[in-house]
């Protein structure tokens, strides 16, 4: 089967702090691209850089803060961004070049299964002509609170969209510190990493440039997108030619995050990272077991507590009793059932209280988020 590799450029990469395109690394990037396009892989671009590139030309003096005047930036930067990488990529593969085409989407995009489903399938034609899609966010509708700011998150979904062998997110840092180490210079880098702990999250910090958004943590997050995706990703540093291919093979000059884990199903895809919990539940340790180690369903003797009010079919998120999110699933109980039953063994609820079915999360409506 064809391979398939997302690869994620960050707006550090391709511009500079005073704005503008950076013409030189788009350059650079293509044929980077190129290269494994060449190979026979099927490749997709995850660009930032649409504000970067576009705020000097309206005339802002540094990168605005203001949303509109950052939508205003990305809709100007947007087509300097494609019109840079059109150019750039019709220097390499056959008569005129390798085509590329754009694509804008929105988290709003990723929650309707019917816009996402429509947006895969134009993909997978697109990878099936040999094209380069070329996506980032829809600066333009991307409303505060459903954005996702950086595009970290957004490469990560779209890698559990397409299946894809790895993950490459290219960034300034050749990969995840100790500590940032624009701030302390004797941090020591990771090689690999095979499970994305707290402590990991911990030491990834925010941004370390002025055009940069999400910073290491956004990364870290979305590797372990990736990771529960069954997607191995890589964040690192592409700046010799050929670092690409490097990366992409195992050898490149960052950090490598490794699952054993398979793909999910579009289904668990969407309960997992875009559908929209209306409660919590917390669970007990042997719960917590059954959930992530003995692919069980949740019963009511592990609840503990309940948050919110949900009904039966929504979904809930499922923590253990330190907070820590176990996954999601959908639930069988409505909160004030899940209340009633918490605690008490399956005869006890079926004396006690009126349920349909025993299971209050059965496990095939359930996706661990636990990476
Ligand atoms: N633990 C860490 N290891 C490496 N880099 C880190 C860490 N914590 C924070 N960073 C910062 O994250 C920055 C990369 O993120 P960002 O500026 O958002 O880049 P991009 O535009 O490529 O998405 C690095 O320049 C670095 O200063
Ligand atoms: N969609 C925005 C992305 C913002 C951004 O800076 O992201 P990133 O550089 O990946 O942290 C843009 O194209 O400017």
């Amino acid at each position: 089967m064809t391979e398939t590799i997302v690869v994620k450029i960050g707006s550090s990469s391709l511009t500079s702090e005073e704005g503008g395109l950076n013409r030189e690394r788009i350059a650079f990037f293509a044929r980077e691209l190129a290269a494994l396009h060449e190979s026979g892989r099927q490749v997709l671009l995850v660009t930032s850089g649409a504000v970067a590139a576009g705020f000097r030309k309206i005339g802002y003096a540094a990168r605005p803060k203001i949303v509109h005047e950052k939508q205003a930036a990305a809709a100007v930067g947007q087509a300097l961004l494609m019109q840079a990488y059109q150019e750039a990529f019709a220097s390499y593969g056959a008569d005129g070049g390798i085509g590329v085409a754009q694509i804008l989407l929105t988290r709003a995009d990723f929650s309707n299964r019917r816009r996402i489903q429509n947006a895969q399938l134009t993909i997978e034609e697109l990878l099936k002509q040999r094209m380069v899609p070329i996506i980032n966010e829809n600066d333009t509708v991307a409303t505060d609170e459903l954005k996702f700011g950086d595009n970290d998150t957004l490469s990560a979904l779209v890698g559990n969209m397409v299946k894809a062998r790895r993950l490459v997110i290219i960034t300034d840092m050749d990969g995840l510190y100790t500590e940032d180490p624009r701030k302390n210079p004797a941090a020591r880098r990771i090689e690999r990493v095979d499970q994305i702990s707290d402590d990991i999250l911990s030491i990834a910090g925010g941004a370390g440039s002025s055009v940069g958004t999400g910073g290491m943590r956004s990364k870290i997050e979305a590797a372990r997108i990736a990771m529960r995706g069954g997607i191995p990703a890589f964040i690192g540093r592409v700046v010799e030619p050929g670092d690409l291919m490097l990366a992409v093979d195992g050898n490149g000059r960052g950090t490598y995050f490794d699952t054993s884990l398979h793909n999910l199903p579009m289904k668990k895809q969407w309960l997992g990272f875009h559908s929209m919990p209306q409660g919590r539940i917390l669970v007990d340790e042997g719960a917590e077991r059954a959930l992530l180690l003995g692919g069980k369903s949740l019963l009511p003797a592990g609840i503990r507590a309940i948050e919110g009010d949900f009904h039966p079919g929504d979904v809930v998120e499922v923590c253990n009793l330190r907070g820590e999110t176990l996954g999601r699933g959908v639930v069988n109980y409505a909160a004030w059932q899940a209340q009633a039953a918490a605690g008490l063994s399956s005869e006890e609820v079926r004396r006690r209280v009126e349920v349909v079915r025993m299971e209050v999360i059965h496990r095939d409506e359930w996706v661990t988020l636990k990476a």
